[in-house]
Order: structure tokens, then C-alpha cells, then sequence
């Protein structure tokens, strides 16, 4: 049997050996990874690597063959409504027809239950929350009415009414533009240095070391992880995206990615 006093506590994200197969293929092999609380991570790799996978296992949505997973030293049993998840702008029904507030508001279910009506507070505490992203203007908007950079951060505002310690999200900055980039970023980093953990998959190399201070290099396997100077090398570069670099080496073709 395993001991499982073998994590490690302080760890904000600590995954042990986890392998993922969709059928016959693994989509994530052996992989070993520990973030710190406080860093702002990147994830990155080529496409297919198992990017969105391992935020999905770490996050119990997809069931691993082998390995565990610890939040701040617990099972993720223990820590929902602890973490705020953005996930992947594709996979949510936007036309679902909801208001901003709603959404919101779903961040405050896990301390409220399911069945009570917010109250007064819980309002108090969603408005404060969209002020907080820029939104205070949009709460009885329907989301089908917003742009993909306003549906972001009312994503983002439901992980701050949670007060999450950690916050996952899935390419937050796909599809919107550079000053909606540019809001996004600098309210992750406002979160980040108020002591919080924020694990961005990103697909940008040309942004990944002005944004982030911590990166996660994935192909399947884990090709490094660690400080981003430390990481961010032509090296592991190579290593993880094989014959696309060229076109990272290049600034404009490299948007592209
Ligand atoms: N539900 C699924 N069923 C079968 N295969 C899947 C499923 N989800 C992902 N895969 C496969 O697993 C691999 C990893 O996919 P994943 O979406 O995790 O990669 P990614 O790095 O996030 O990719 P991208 O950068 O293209 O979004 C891919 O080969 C993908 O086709």
C-alpha cells in the first residue's frame, strides 16, 4: 500500500505518477509535478501534449489509470470549492441562458448549498467580484451577450467570490484581444502577489516569460518544470516541440502557435 504521508504538504499542485489514456493511447505518461503556492505557472506544449488532460485529472474530471493527486496536501475530494476553474471557452454552452450574476453567484454554492437562495451578502459579495474583473456594469446581462475576454473574466470573478487559494485555467487569453490580454494578465498577477497559486495553460511562447514566473513543459511527459530562466531554454524548447521551434524561433510566424 502506498504511504501517503509521502506528499508533500506544502506543495500548492502535487501529482504522483499519473498516467491518462484515452483507449489505447496515453495522452500523459508517469508524470511527476509540483507547483508552489504563490507562483503564477504556465503549462505549455505542442498541441495534443495533454495540457488541458492534466488539469482535468488534477481537478478529478478525468480518472486517471495510476497516480494521485494533492491540493495543498489534500485529495481533491477535500478541497472543492477551494480551487476556482476557468475551463476551456469551447467547453461551456454559452447560450445557456443565464445572467452574469448567476454565474457568479454558482462560485458561492459550495458555502451556500445548493438550494439556498443567495442572500444579501452573497450579492454584496458577487458585485464586489465583478467590480473586481470590470464587469460591475454587466451582472443582468445574459453571458450569450458578452465577448470572449468579458466571459473570461466573469469566470474569473466566480473563482474570487470562492476565494480560492488556486486558481486553473484552460487558455484563459484564446481568442481575445491584446488589451483584454492585457486586463486578464495583470489581474491574474494582482492575485498571484496577494499569496494565491494561478496555473494558466497558455499556448503563446512569445508571452510565456513576461507573464509568468513559473512553467510547466509538457509532451506527453513532463520535459521540465521548475523557475521560468531555469526552464525556458532553447534545450527544453527543442525538446518539447521537436520540429515546430522553427517557428517559434520566428516572432511572427510564432504568434501564430
Ligand atoms: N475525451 C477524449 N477522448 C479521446 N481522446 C482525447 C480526449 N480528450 C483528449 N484526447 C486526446 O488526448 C491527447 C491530449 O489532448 P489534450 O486536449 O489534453 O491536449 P492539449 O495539450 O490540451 O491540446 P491543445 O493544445 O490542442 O488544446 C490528444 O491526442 C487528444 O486527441
Amino acid at each position: 500500500m502506498r504511504d501517503d504521508t509521502l506528499h508533500e504538504p506544502g506543495q500548492a499542485l502535487h501529482i504522483e505518477d499519473i498516467t491518462v489514456s484515452y483507449g489505447a493511447n496515453p495522452a500523459l505518461w508517469d508524470i511527476d509535478l509540483d507547483i508552489p503556492p504563490g507562483v503564477m505557472c504556465a503549462i505549455v506544449g505542442p498541441n495534443g501534449a495533454g495540457k488541458s488532460t492534466l488539469i482535468k485529472t488534477a481537478l478529478g474530471l478525468v480518472r486517471p489509470v495510476a497516480g494521485h493527486v494533492r491540493f495543498l496536501g489534500r485529495p481533491v475530494a477535500q478541497m472543492r470549492g477551494k480551487i476556482g476553474y476557468v475551463p476551456q471557452r469551447h467547453s461551456v454552452d454559452w447560450d445557456f441562458p443565464t445572467t452574469v450574476r448567476d454565474v457568479v453567484e454558482m462560485g458561492l454554492y459550495h458555502q451556500l448549498g445548493w438550494f439556498r437562495r443567495p442572500d444579501a451578502q452573497a450579492r454584496t459579495k458577487a458585485q464586489a467580484a465583478l467590480a473586481e474583473v470590470g464587469m460591475q456594469d454587466y451582472a443582468s446581462r445574459q453571458i450569450s451577450q458578452l465577448s470572449g475576454g468579458q466571459q473570461q473574466r466573469v469566470f474569473i470573478a466566480r473563482a474570487l467570490v470562492q476565494d480560492a487559494p488556486i486558481l486553473i485555467l484552460d487558455e484563459p487569453l484564446a481568442g481575445v484581444d491584446a488589451a483584454t490580454e492585457a486586463v486578464i494578465i495583470a489581474l491574474l498577477q494582482r492575485l498571484r502577489n496577494e499569496g494565491r497559486t494561478i496555473i494558466v495553460v497558455h499556448h503563446d511562447l512569445t508571452t510565456v516569460q513576461s507573464y509568468f514566473d513559473w512553467l510547466v513543459m509538457l509532451n506527453v511527459r513532463i520535459i521540465a518544470q521548475g523557475p521560468m530562466a531555469q526552464v525556458y531554454t532553447p534545450e527544453n524548447l527543442r525538446a518539447a516541440y521537436g520540429r515546430q521551434l522553427a517557428m517559434i524561433a520566428t516572432p511572427t510566424e510564432g504568434r501564430a502557435m
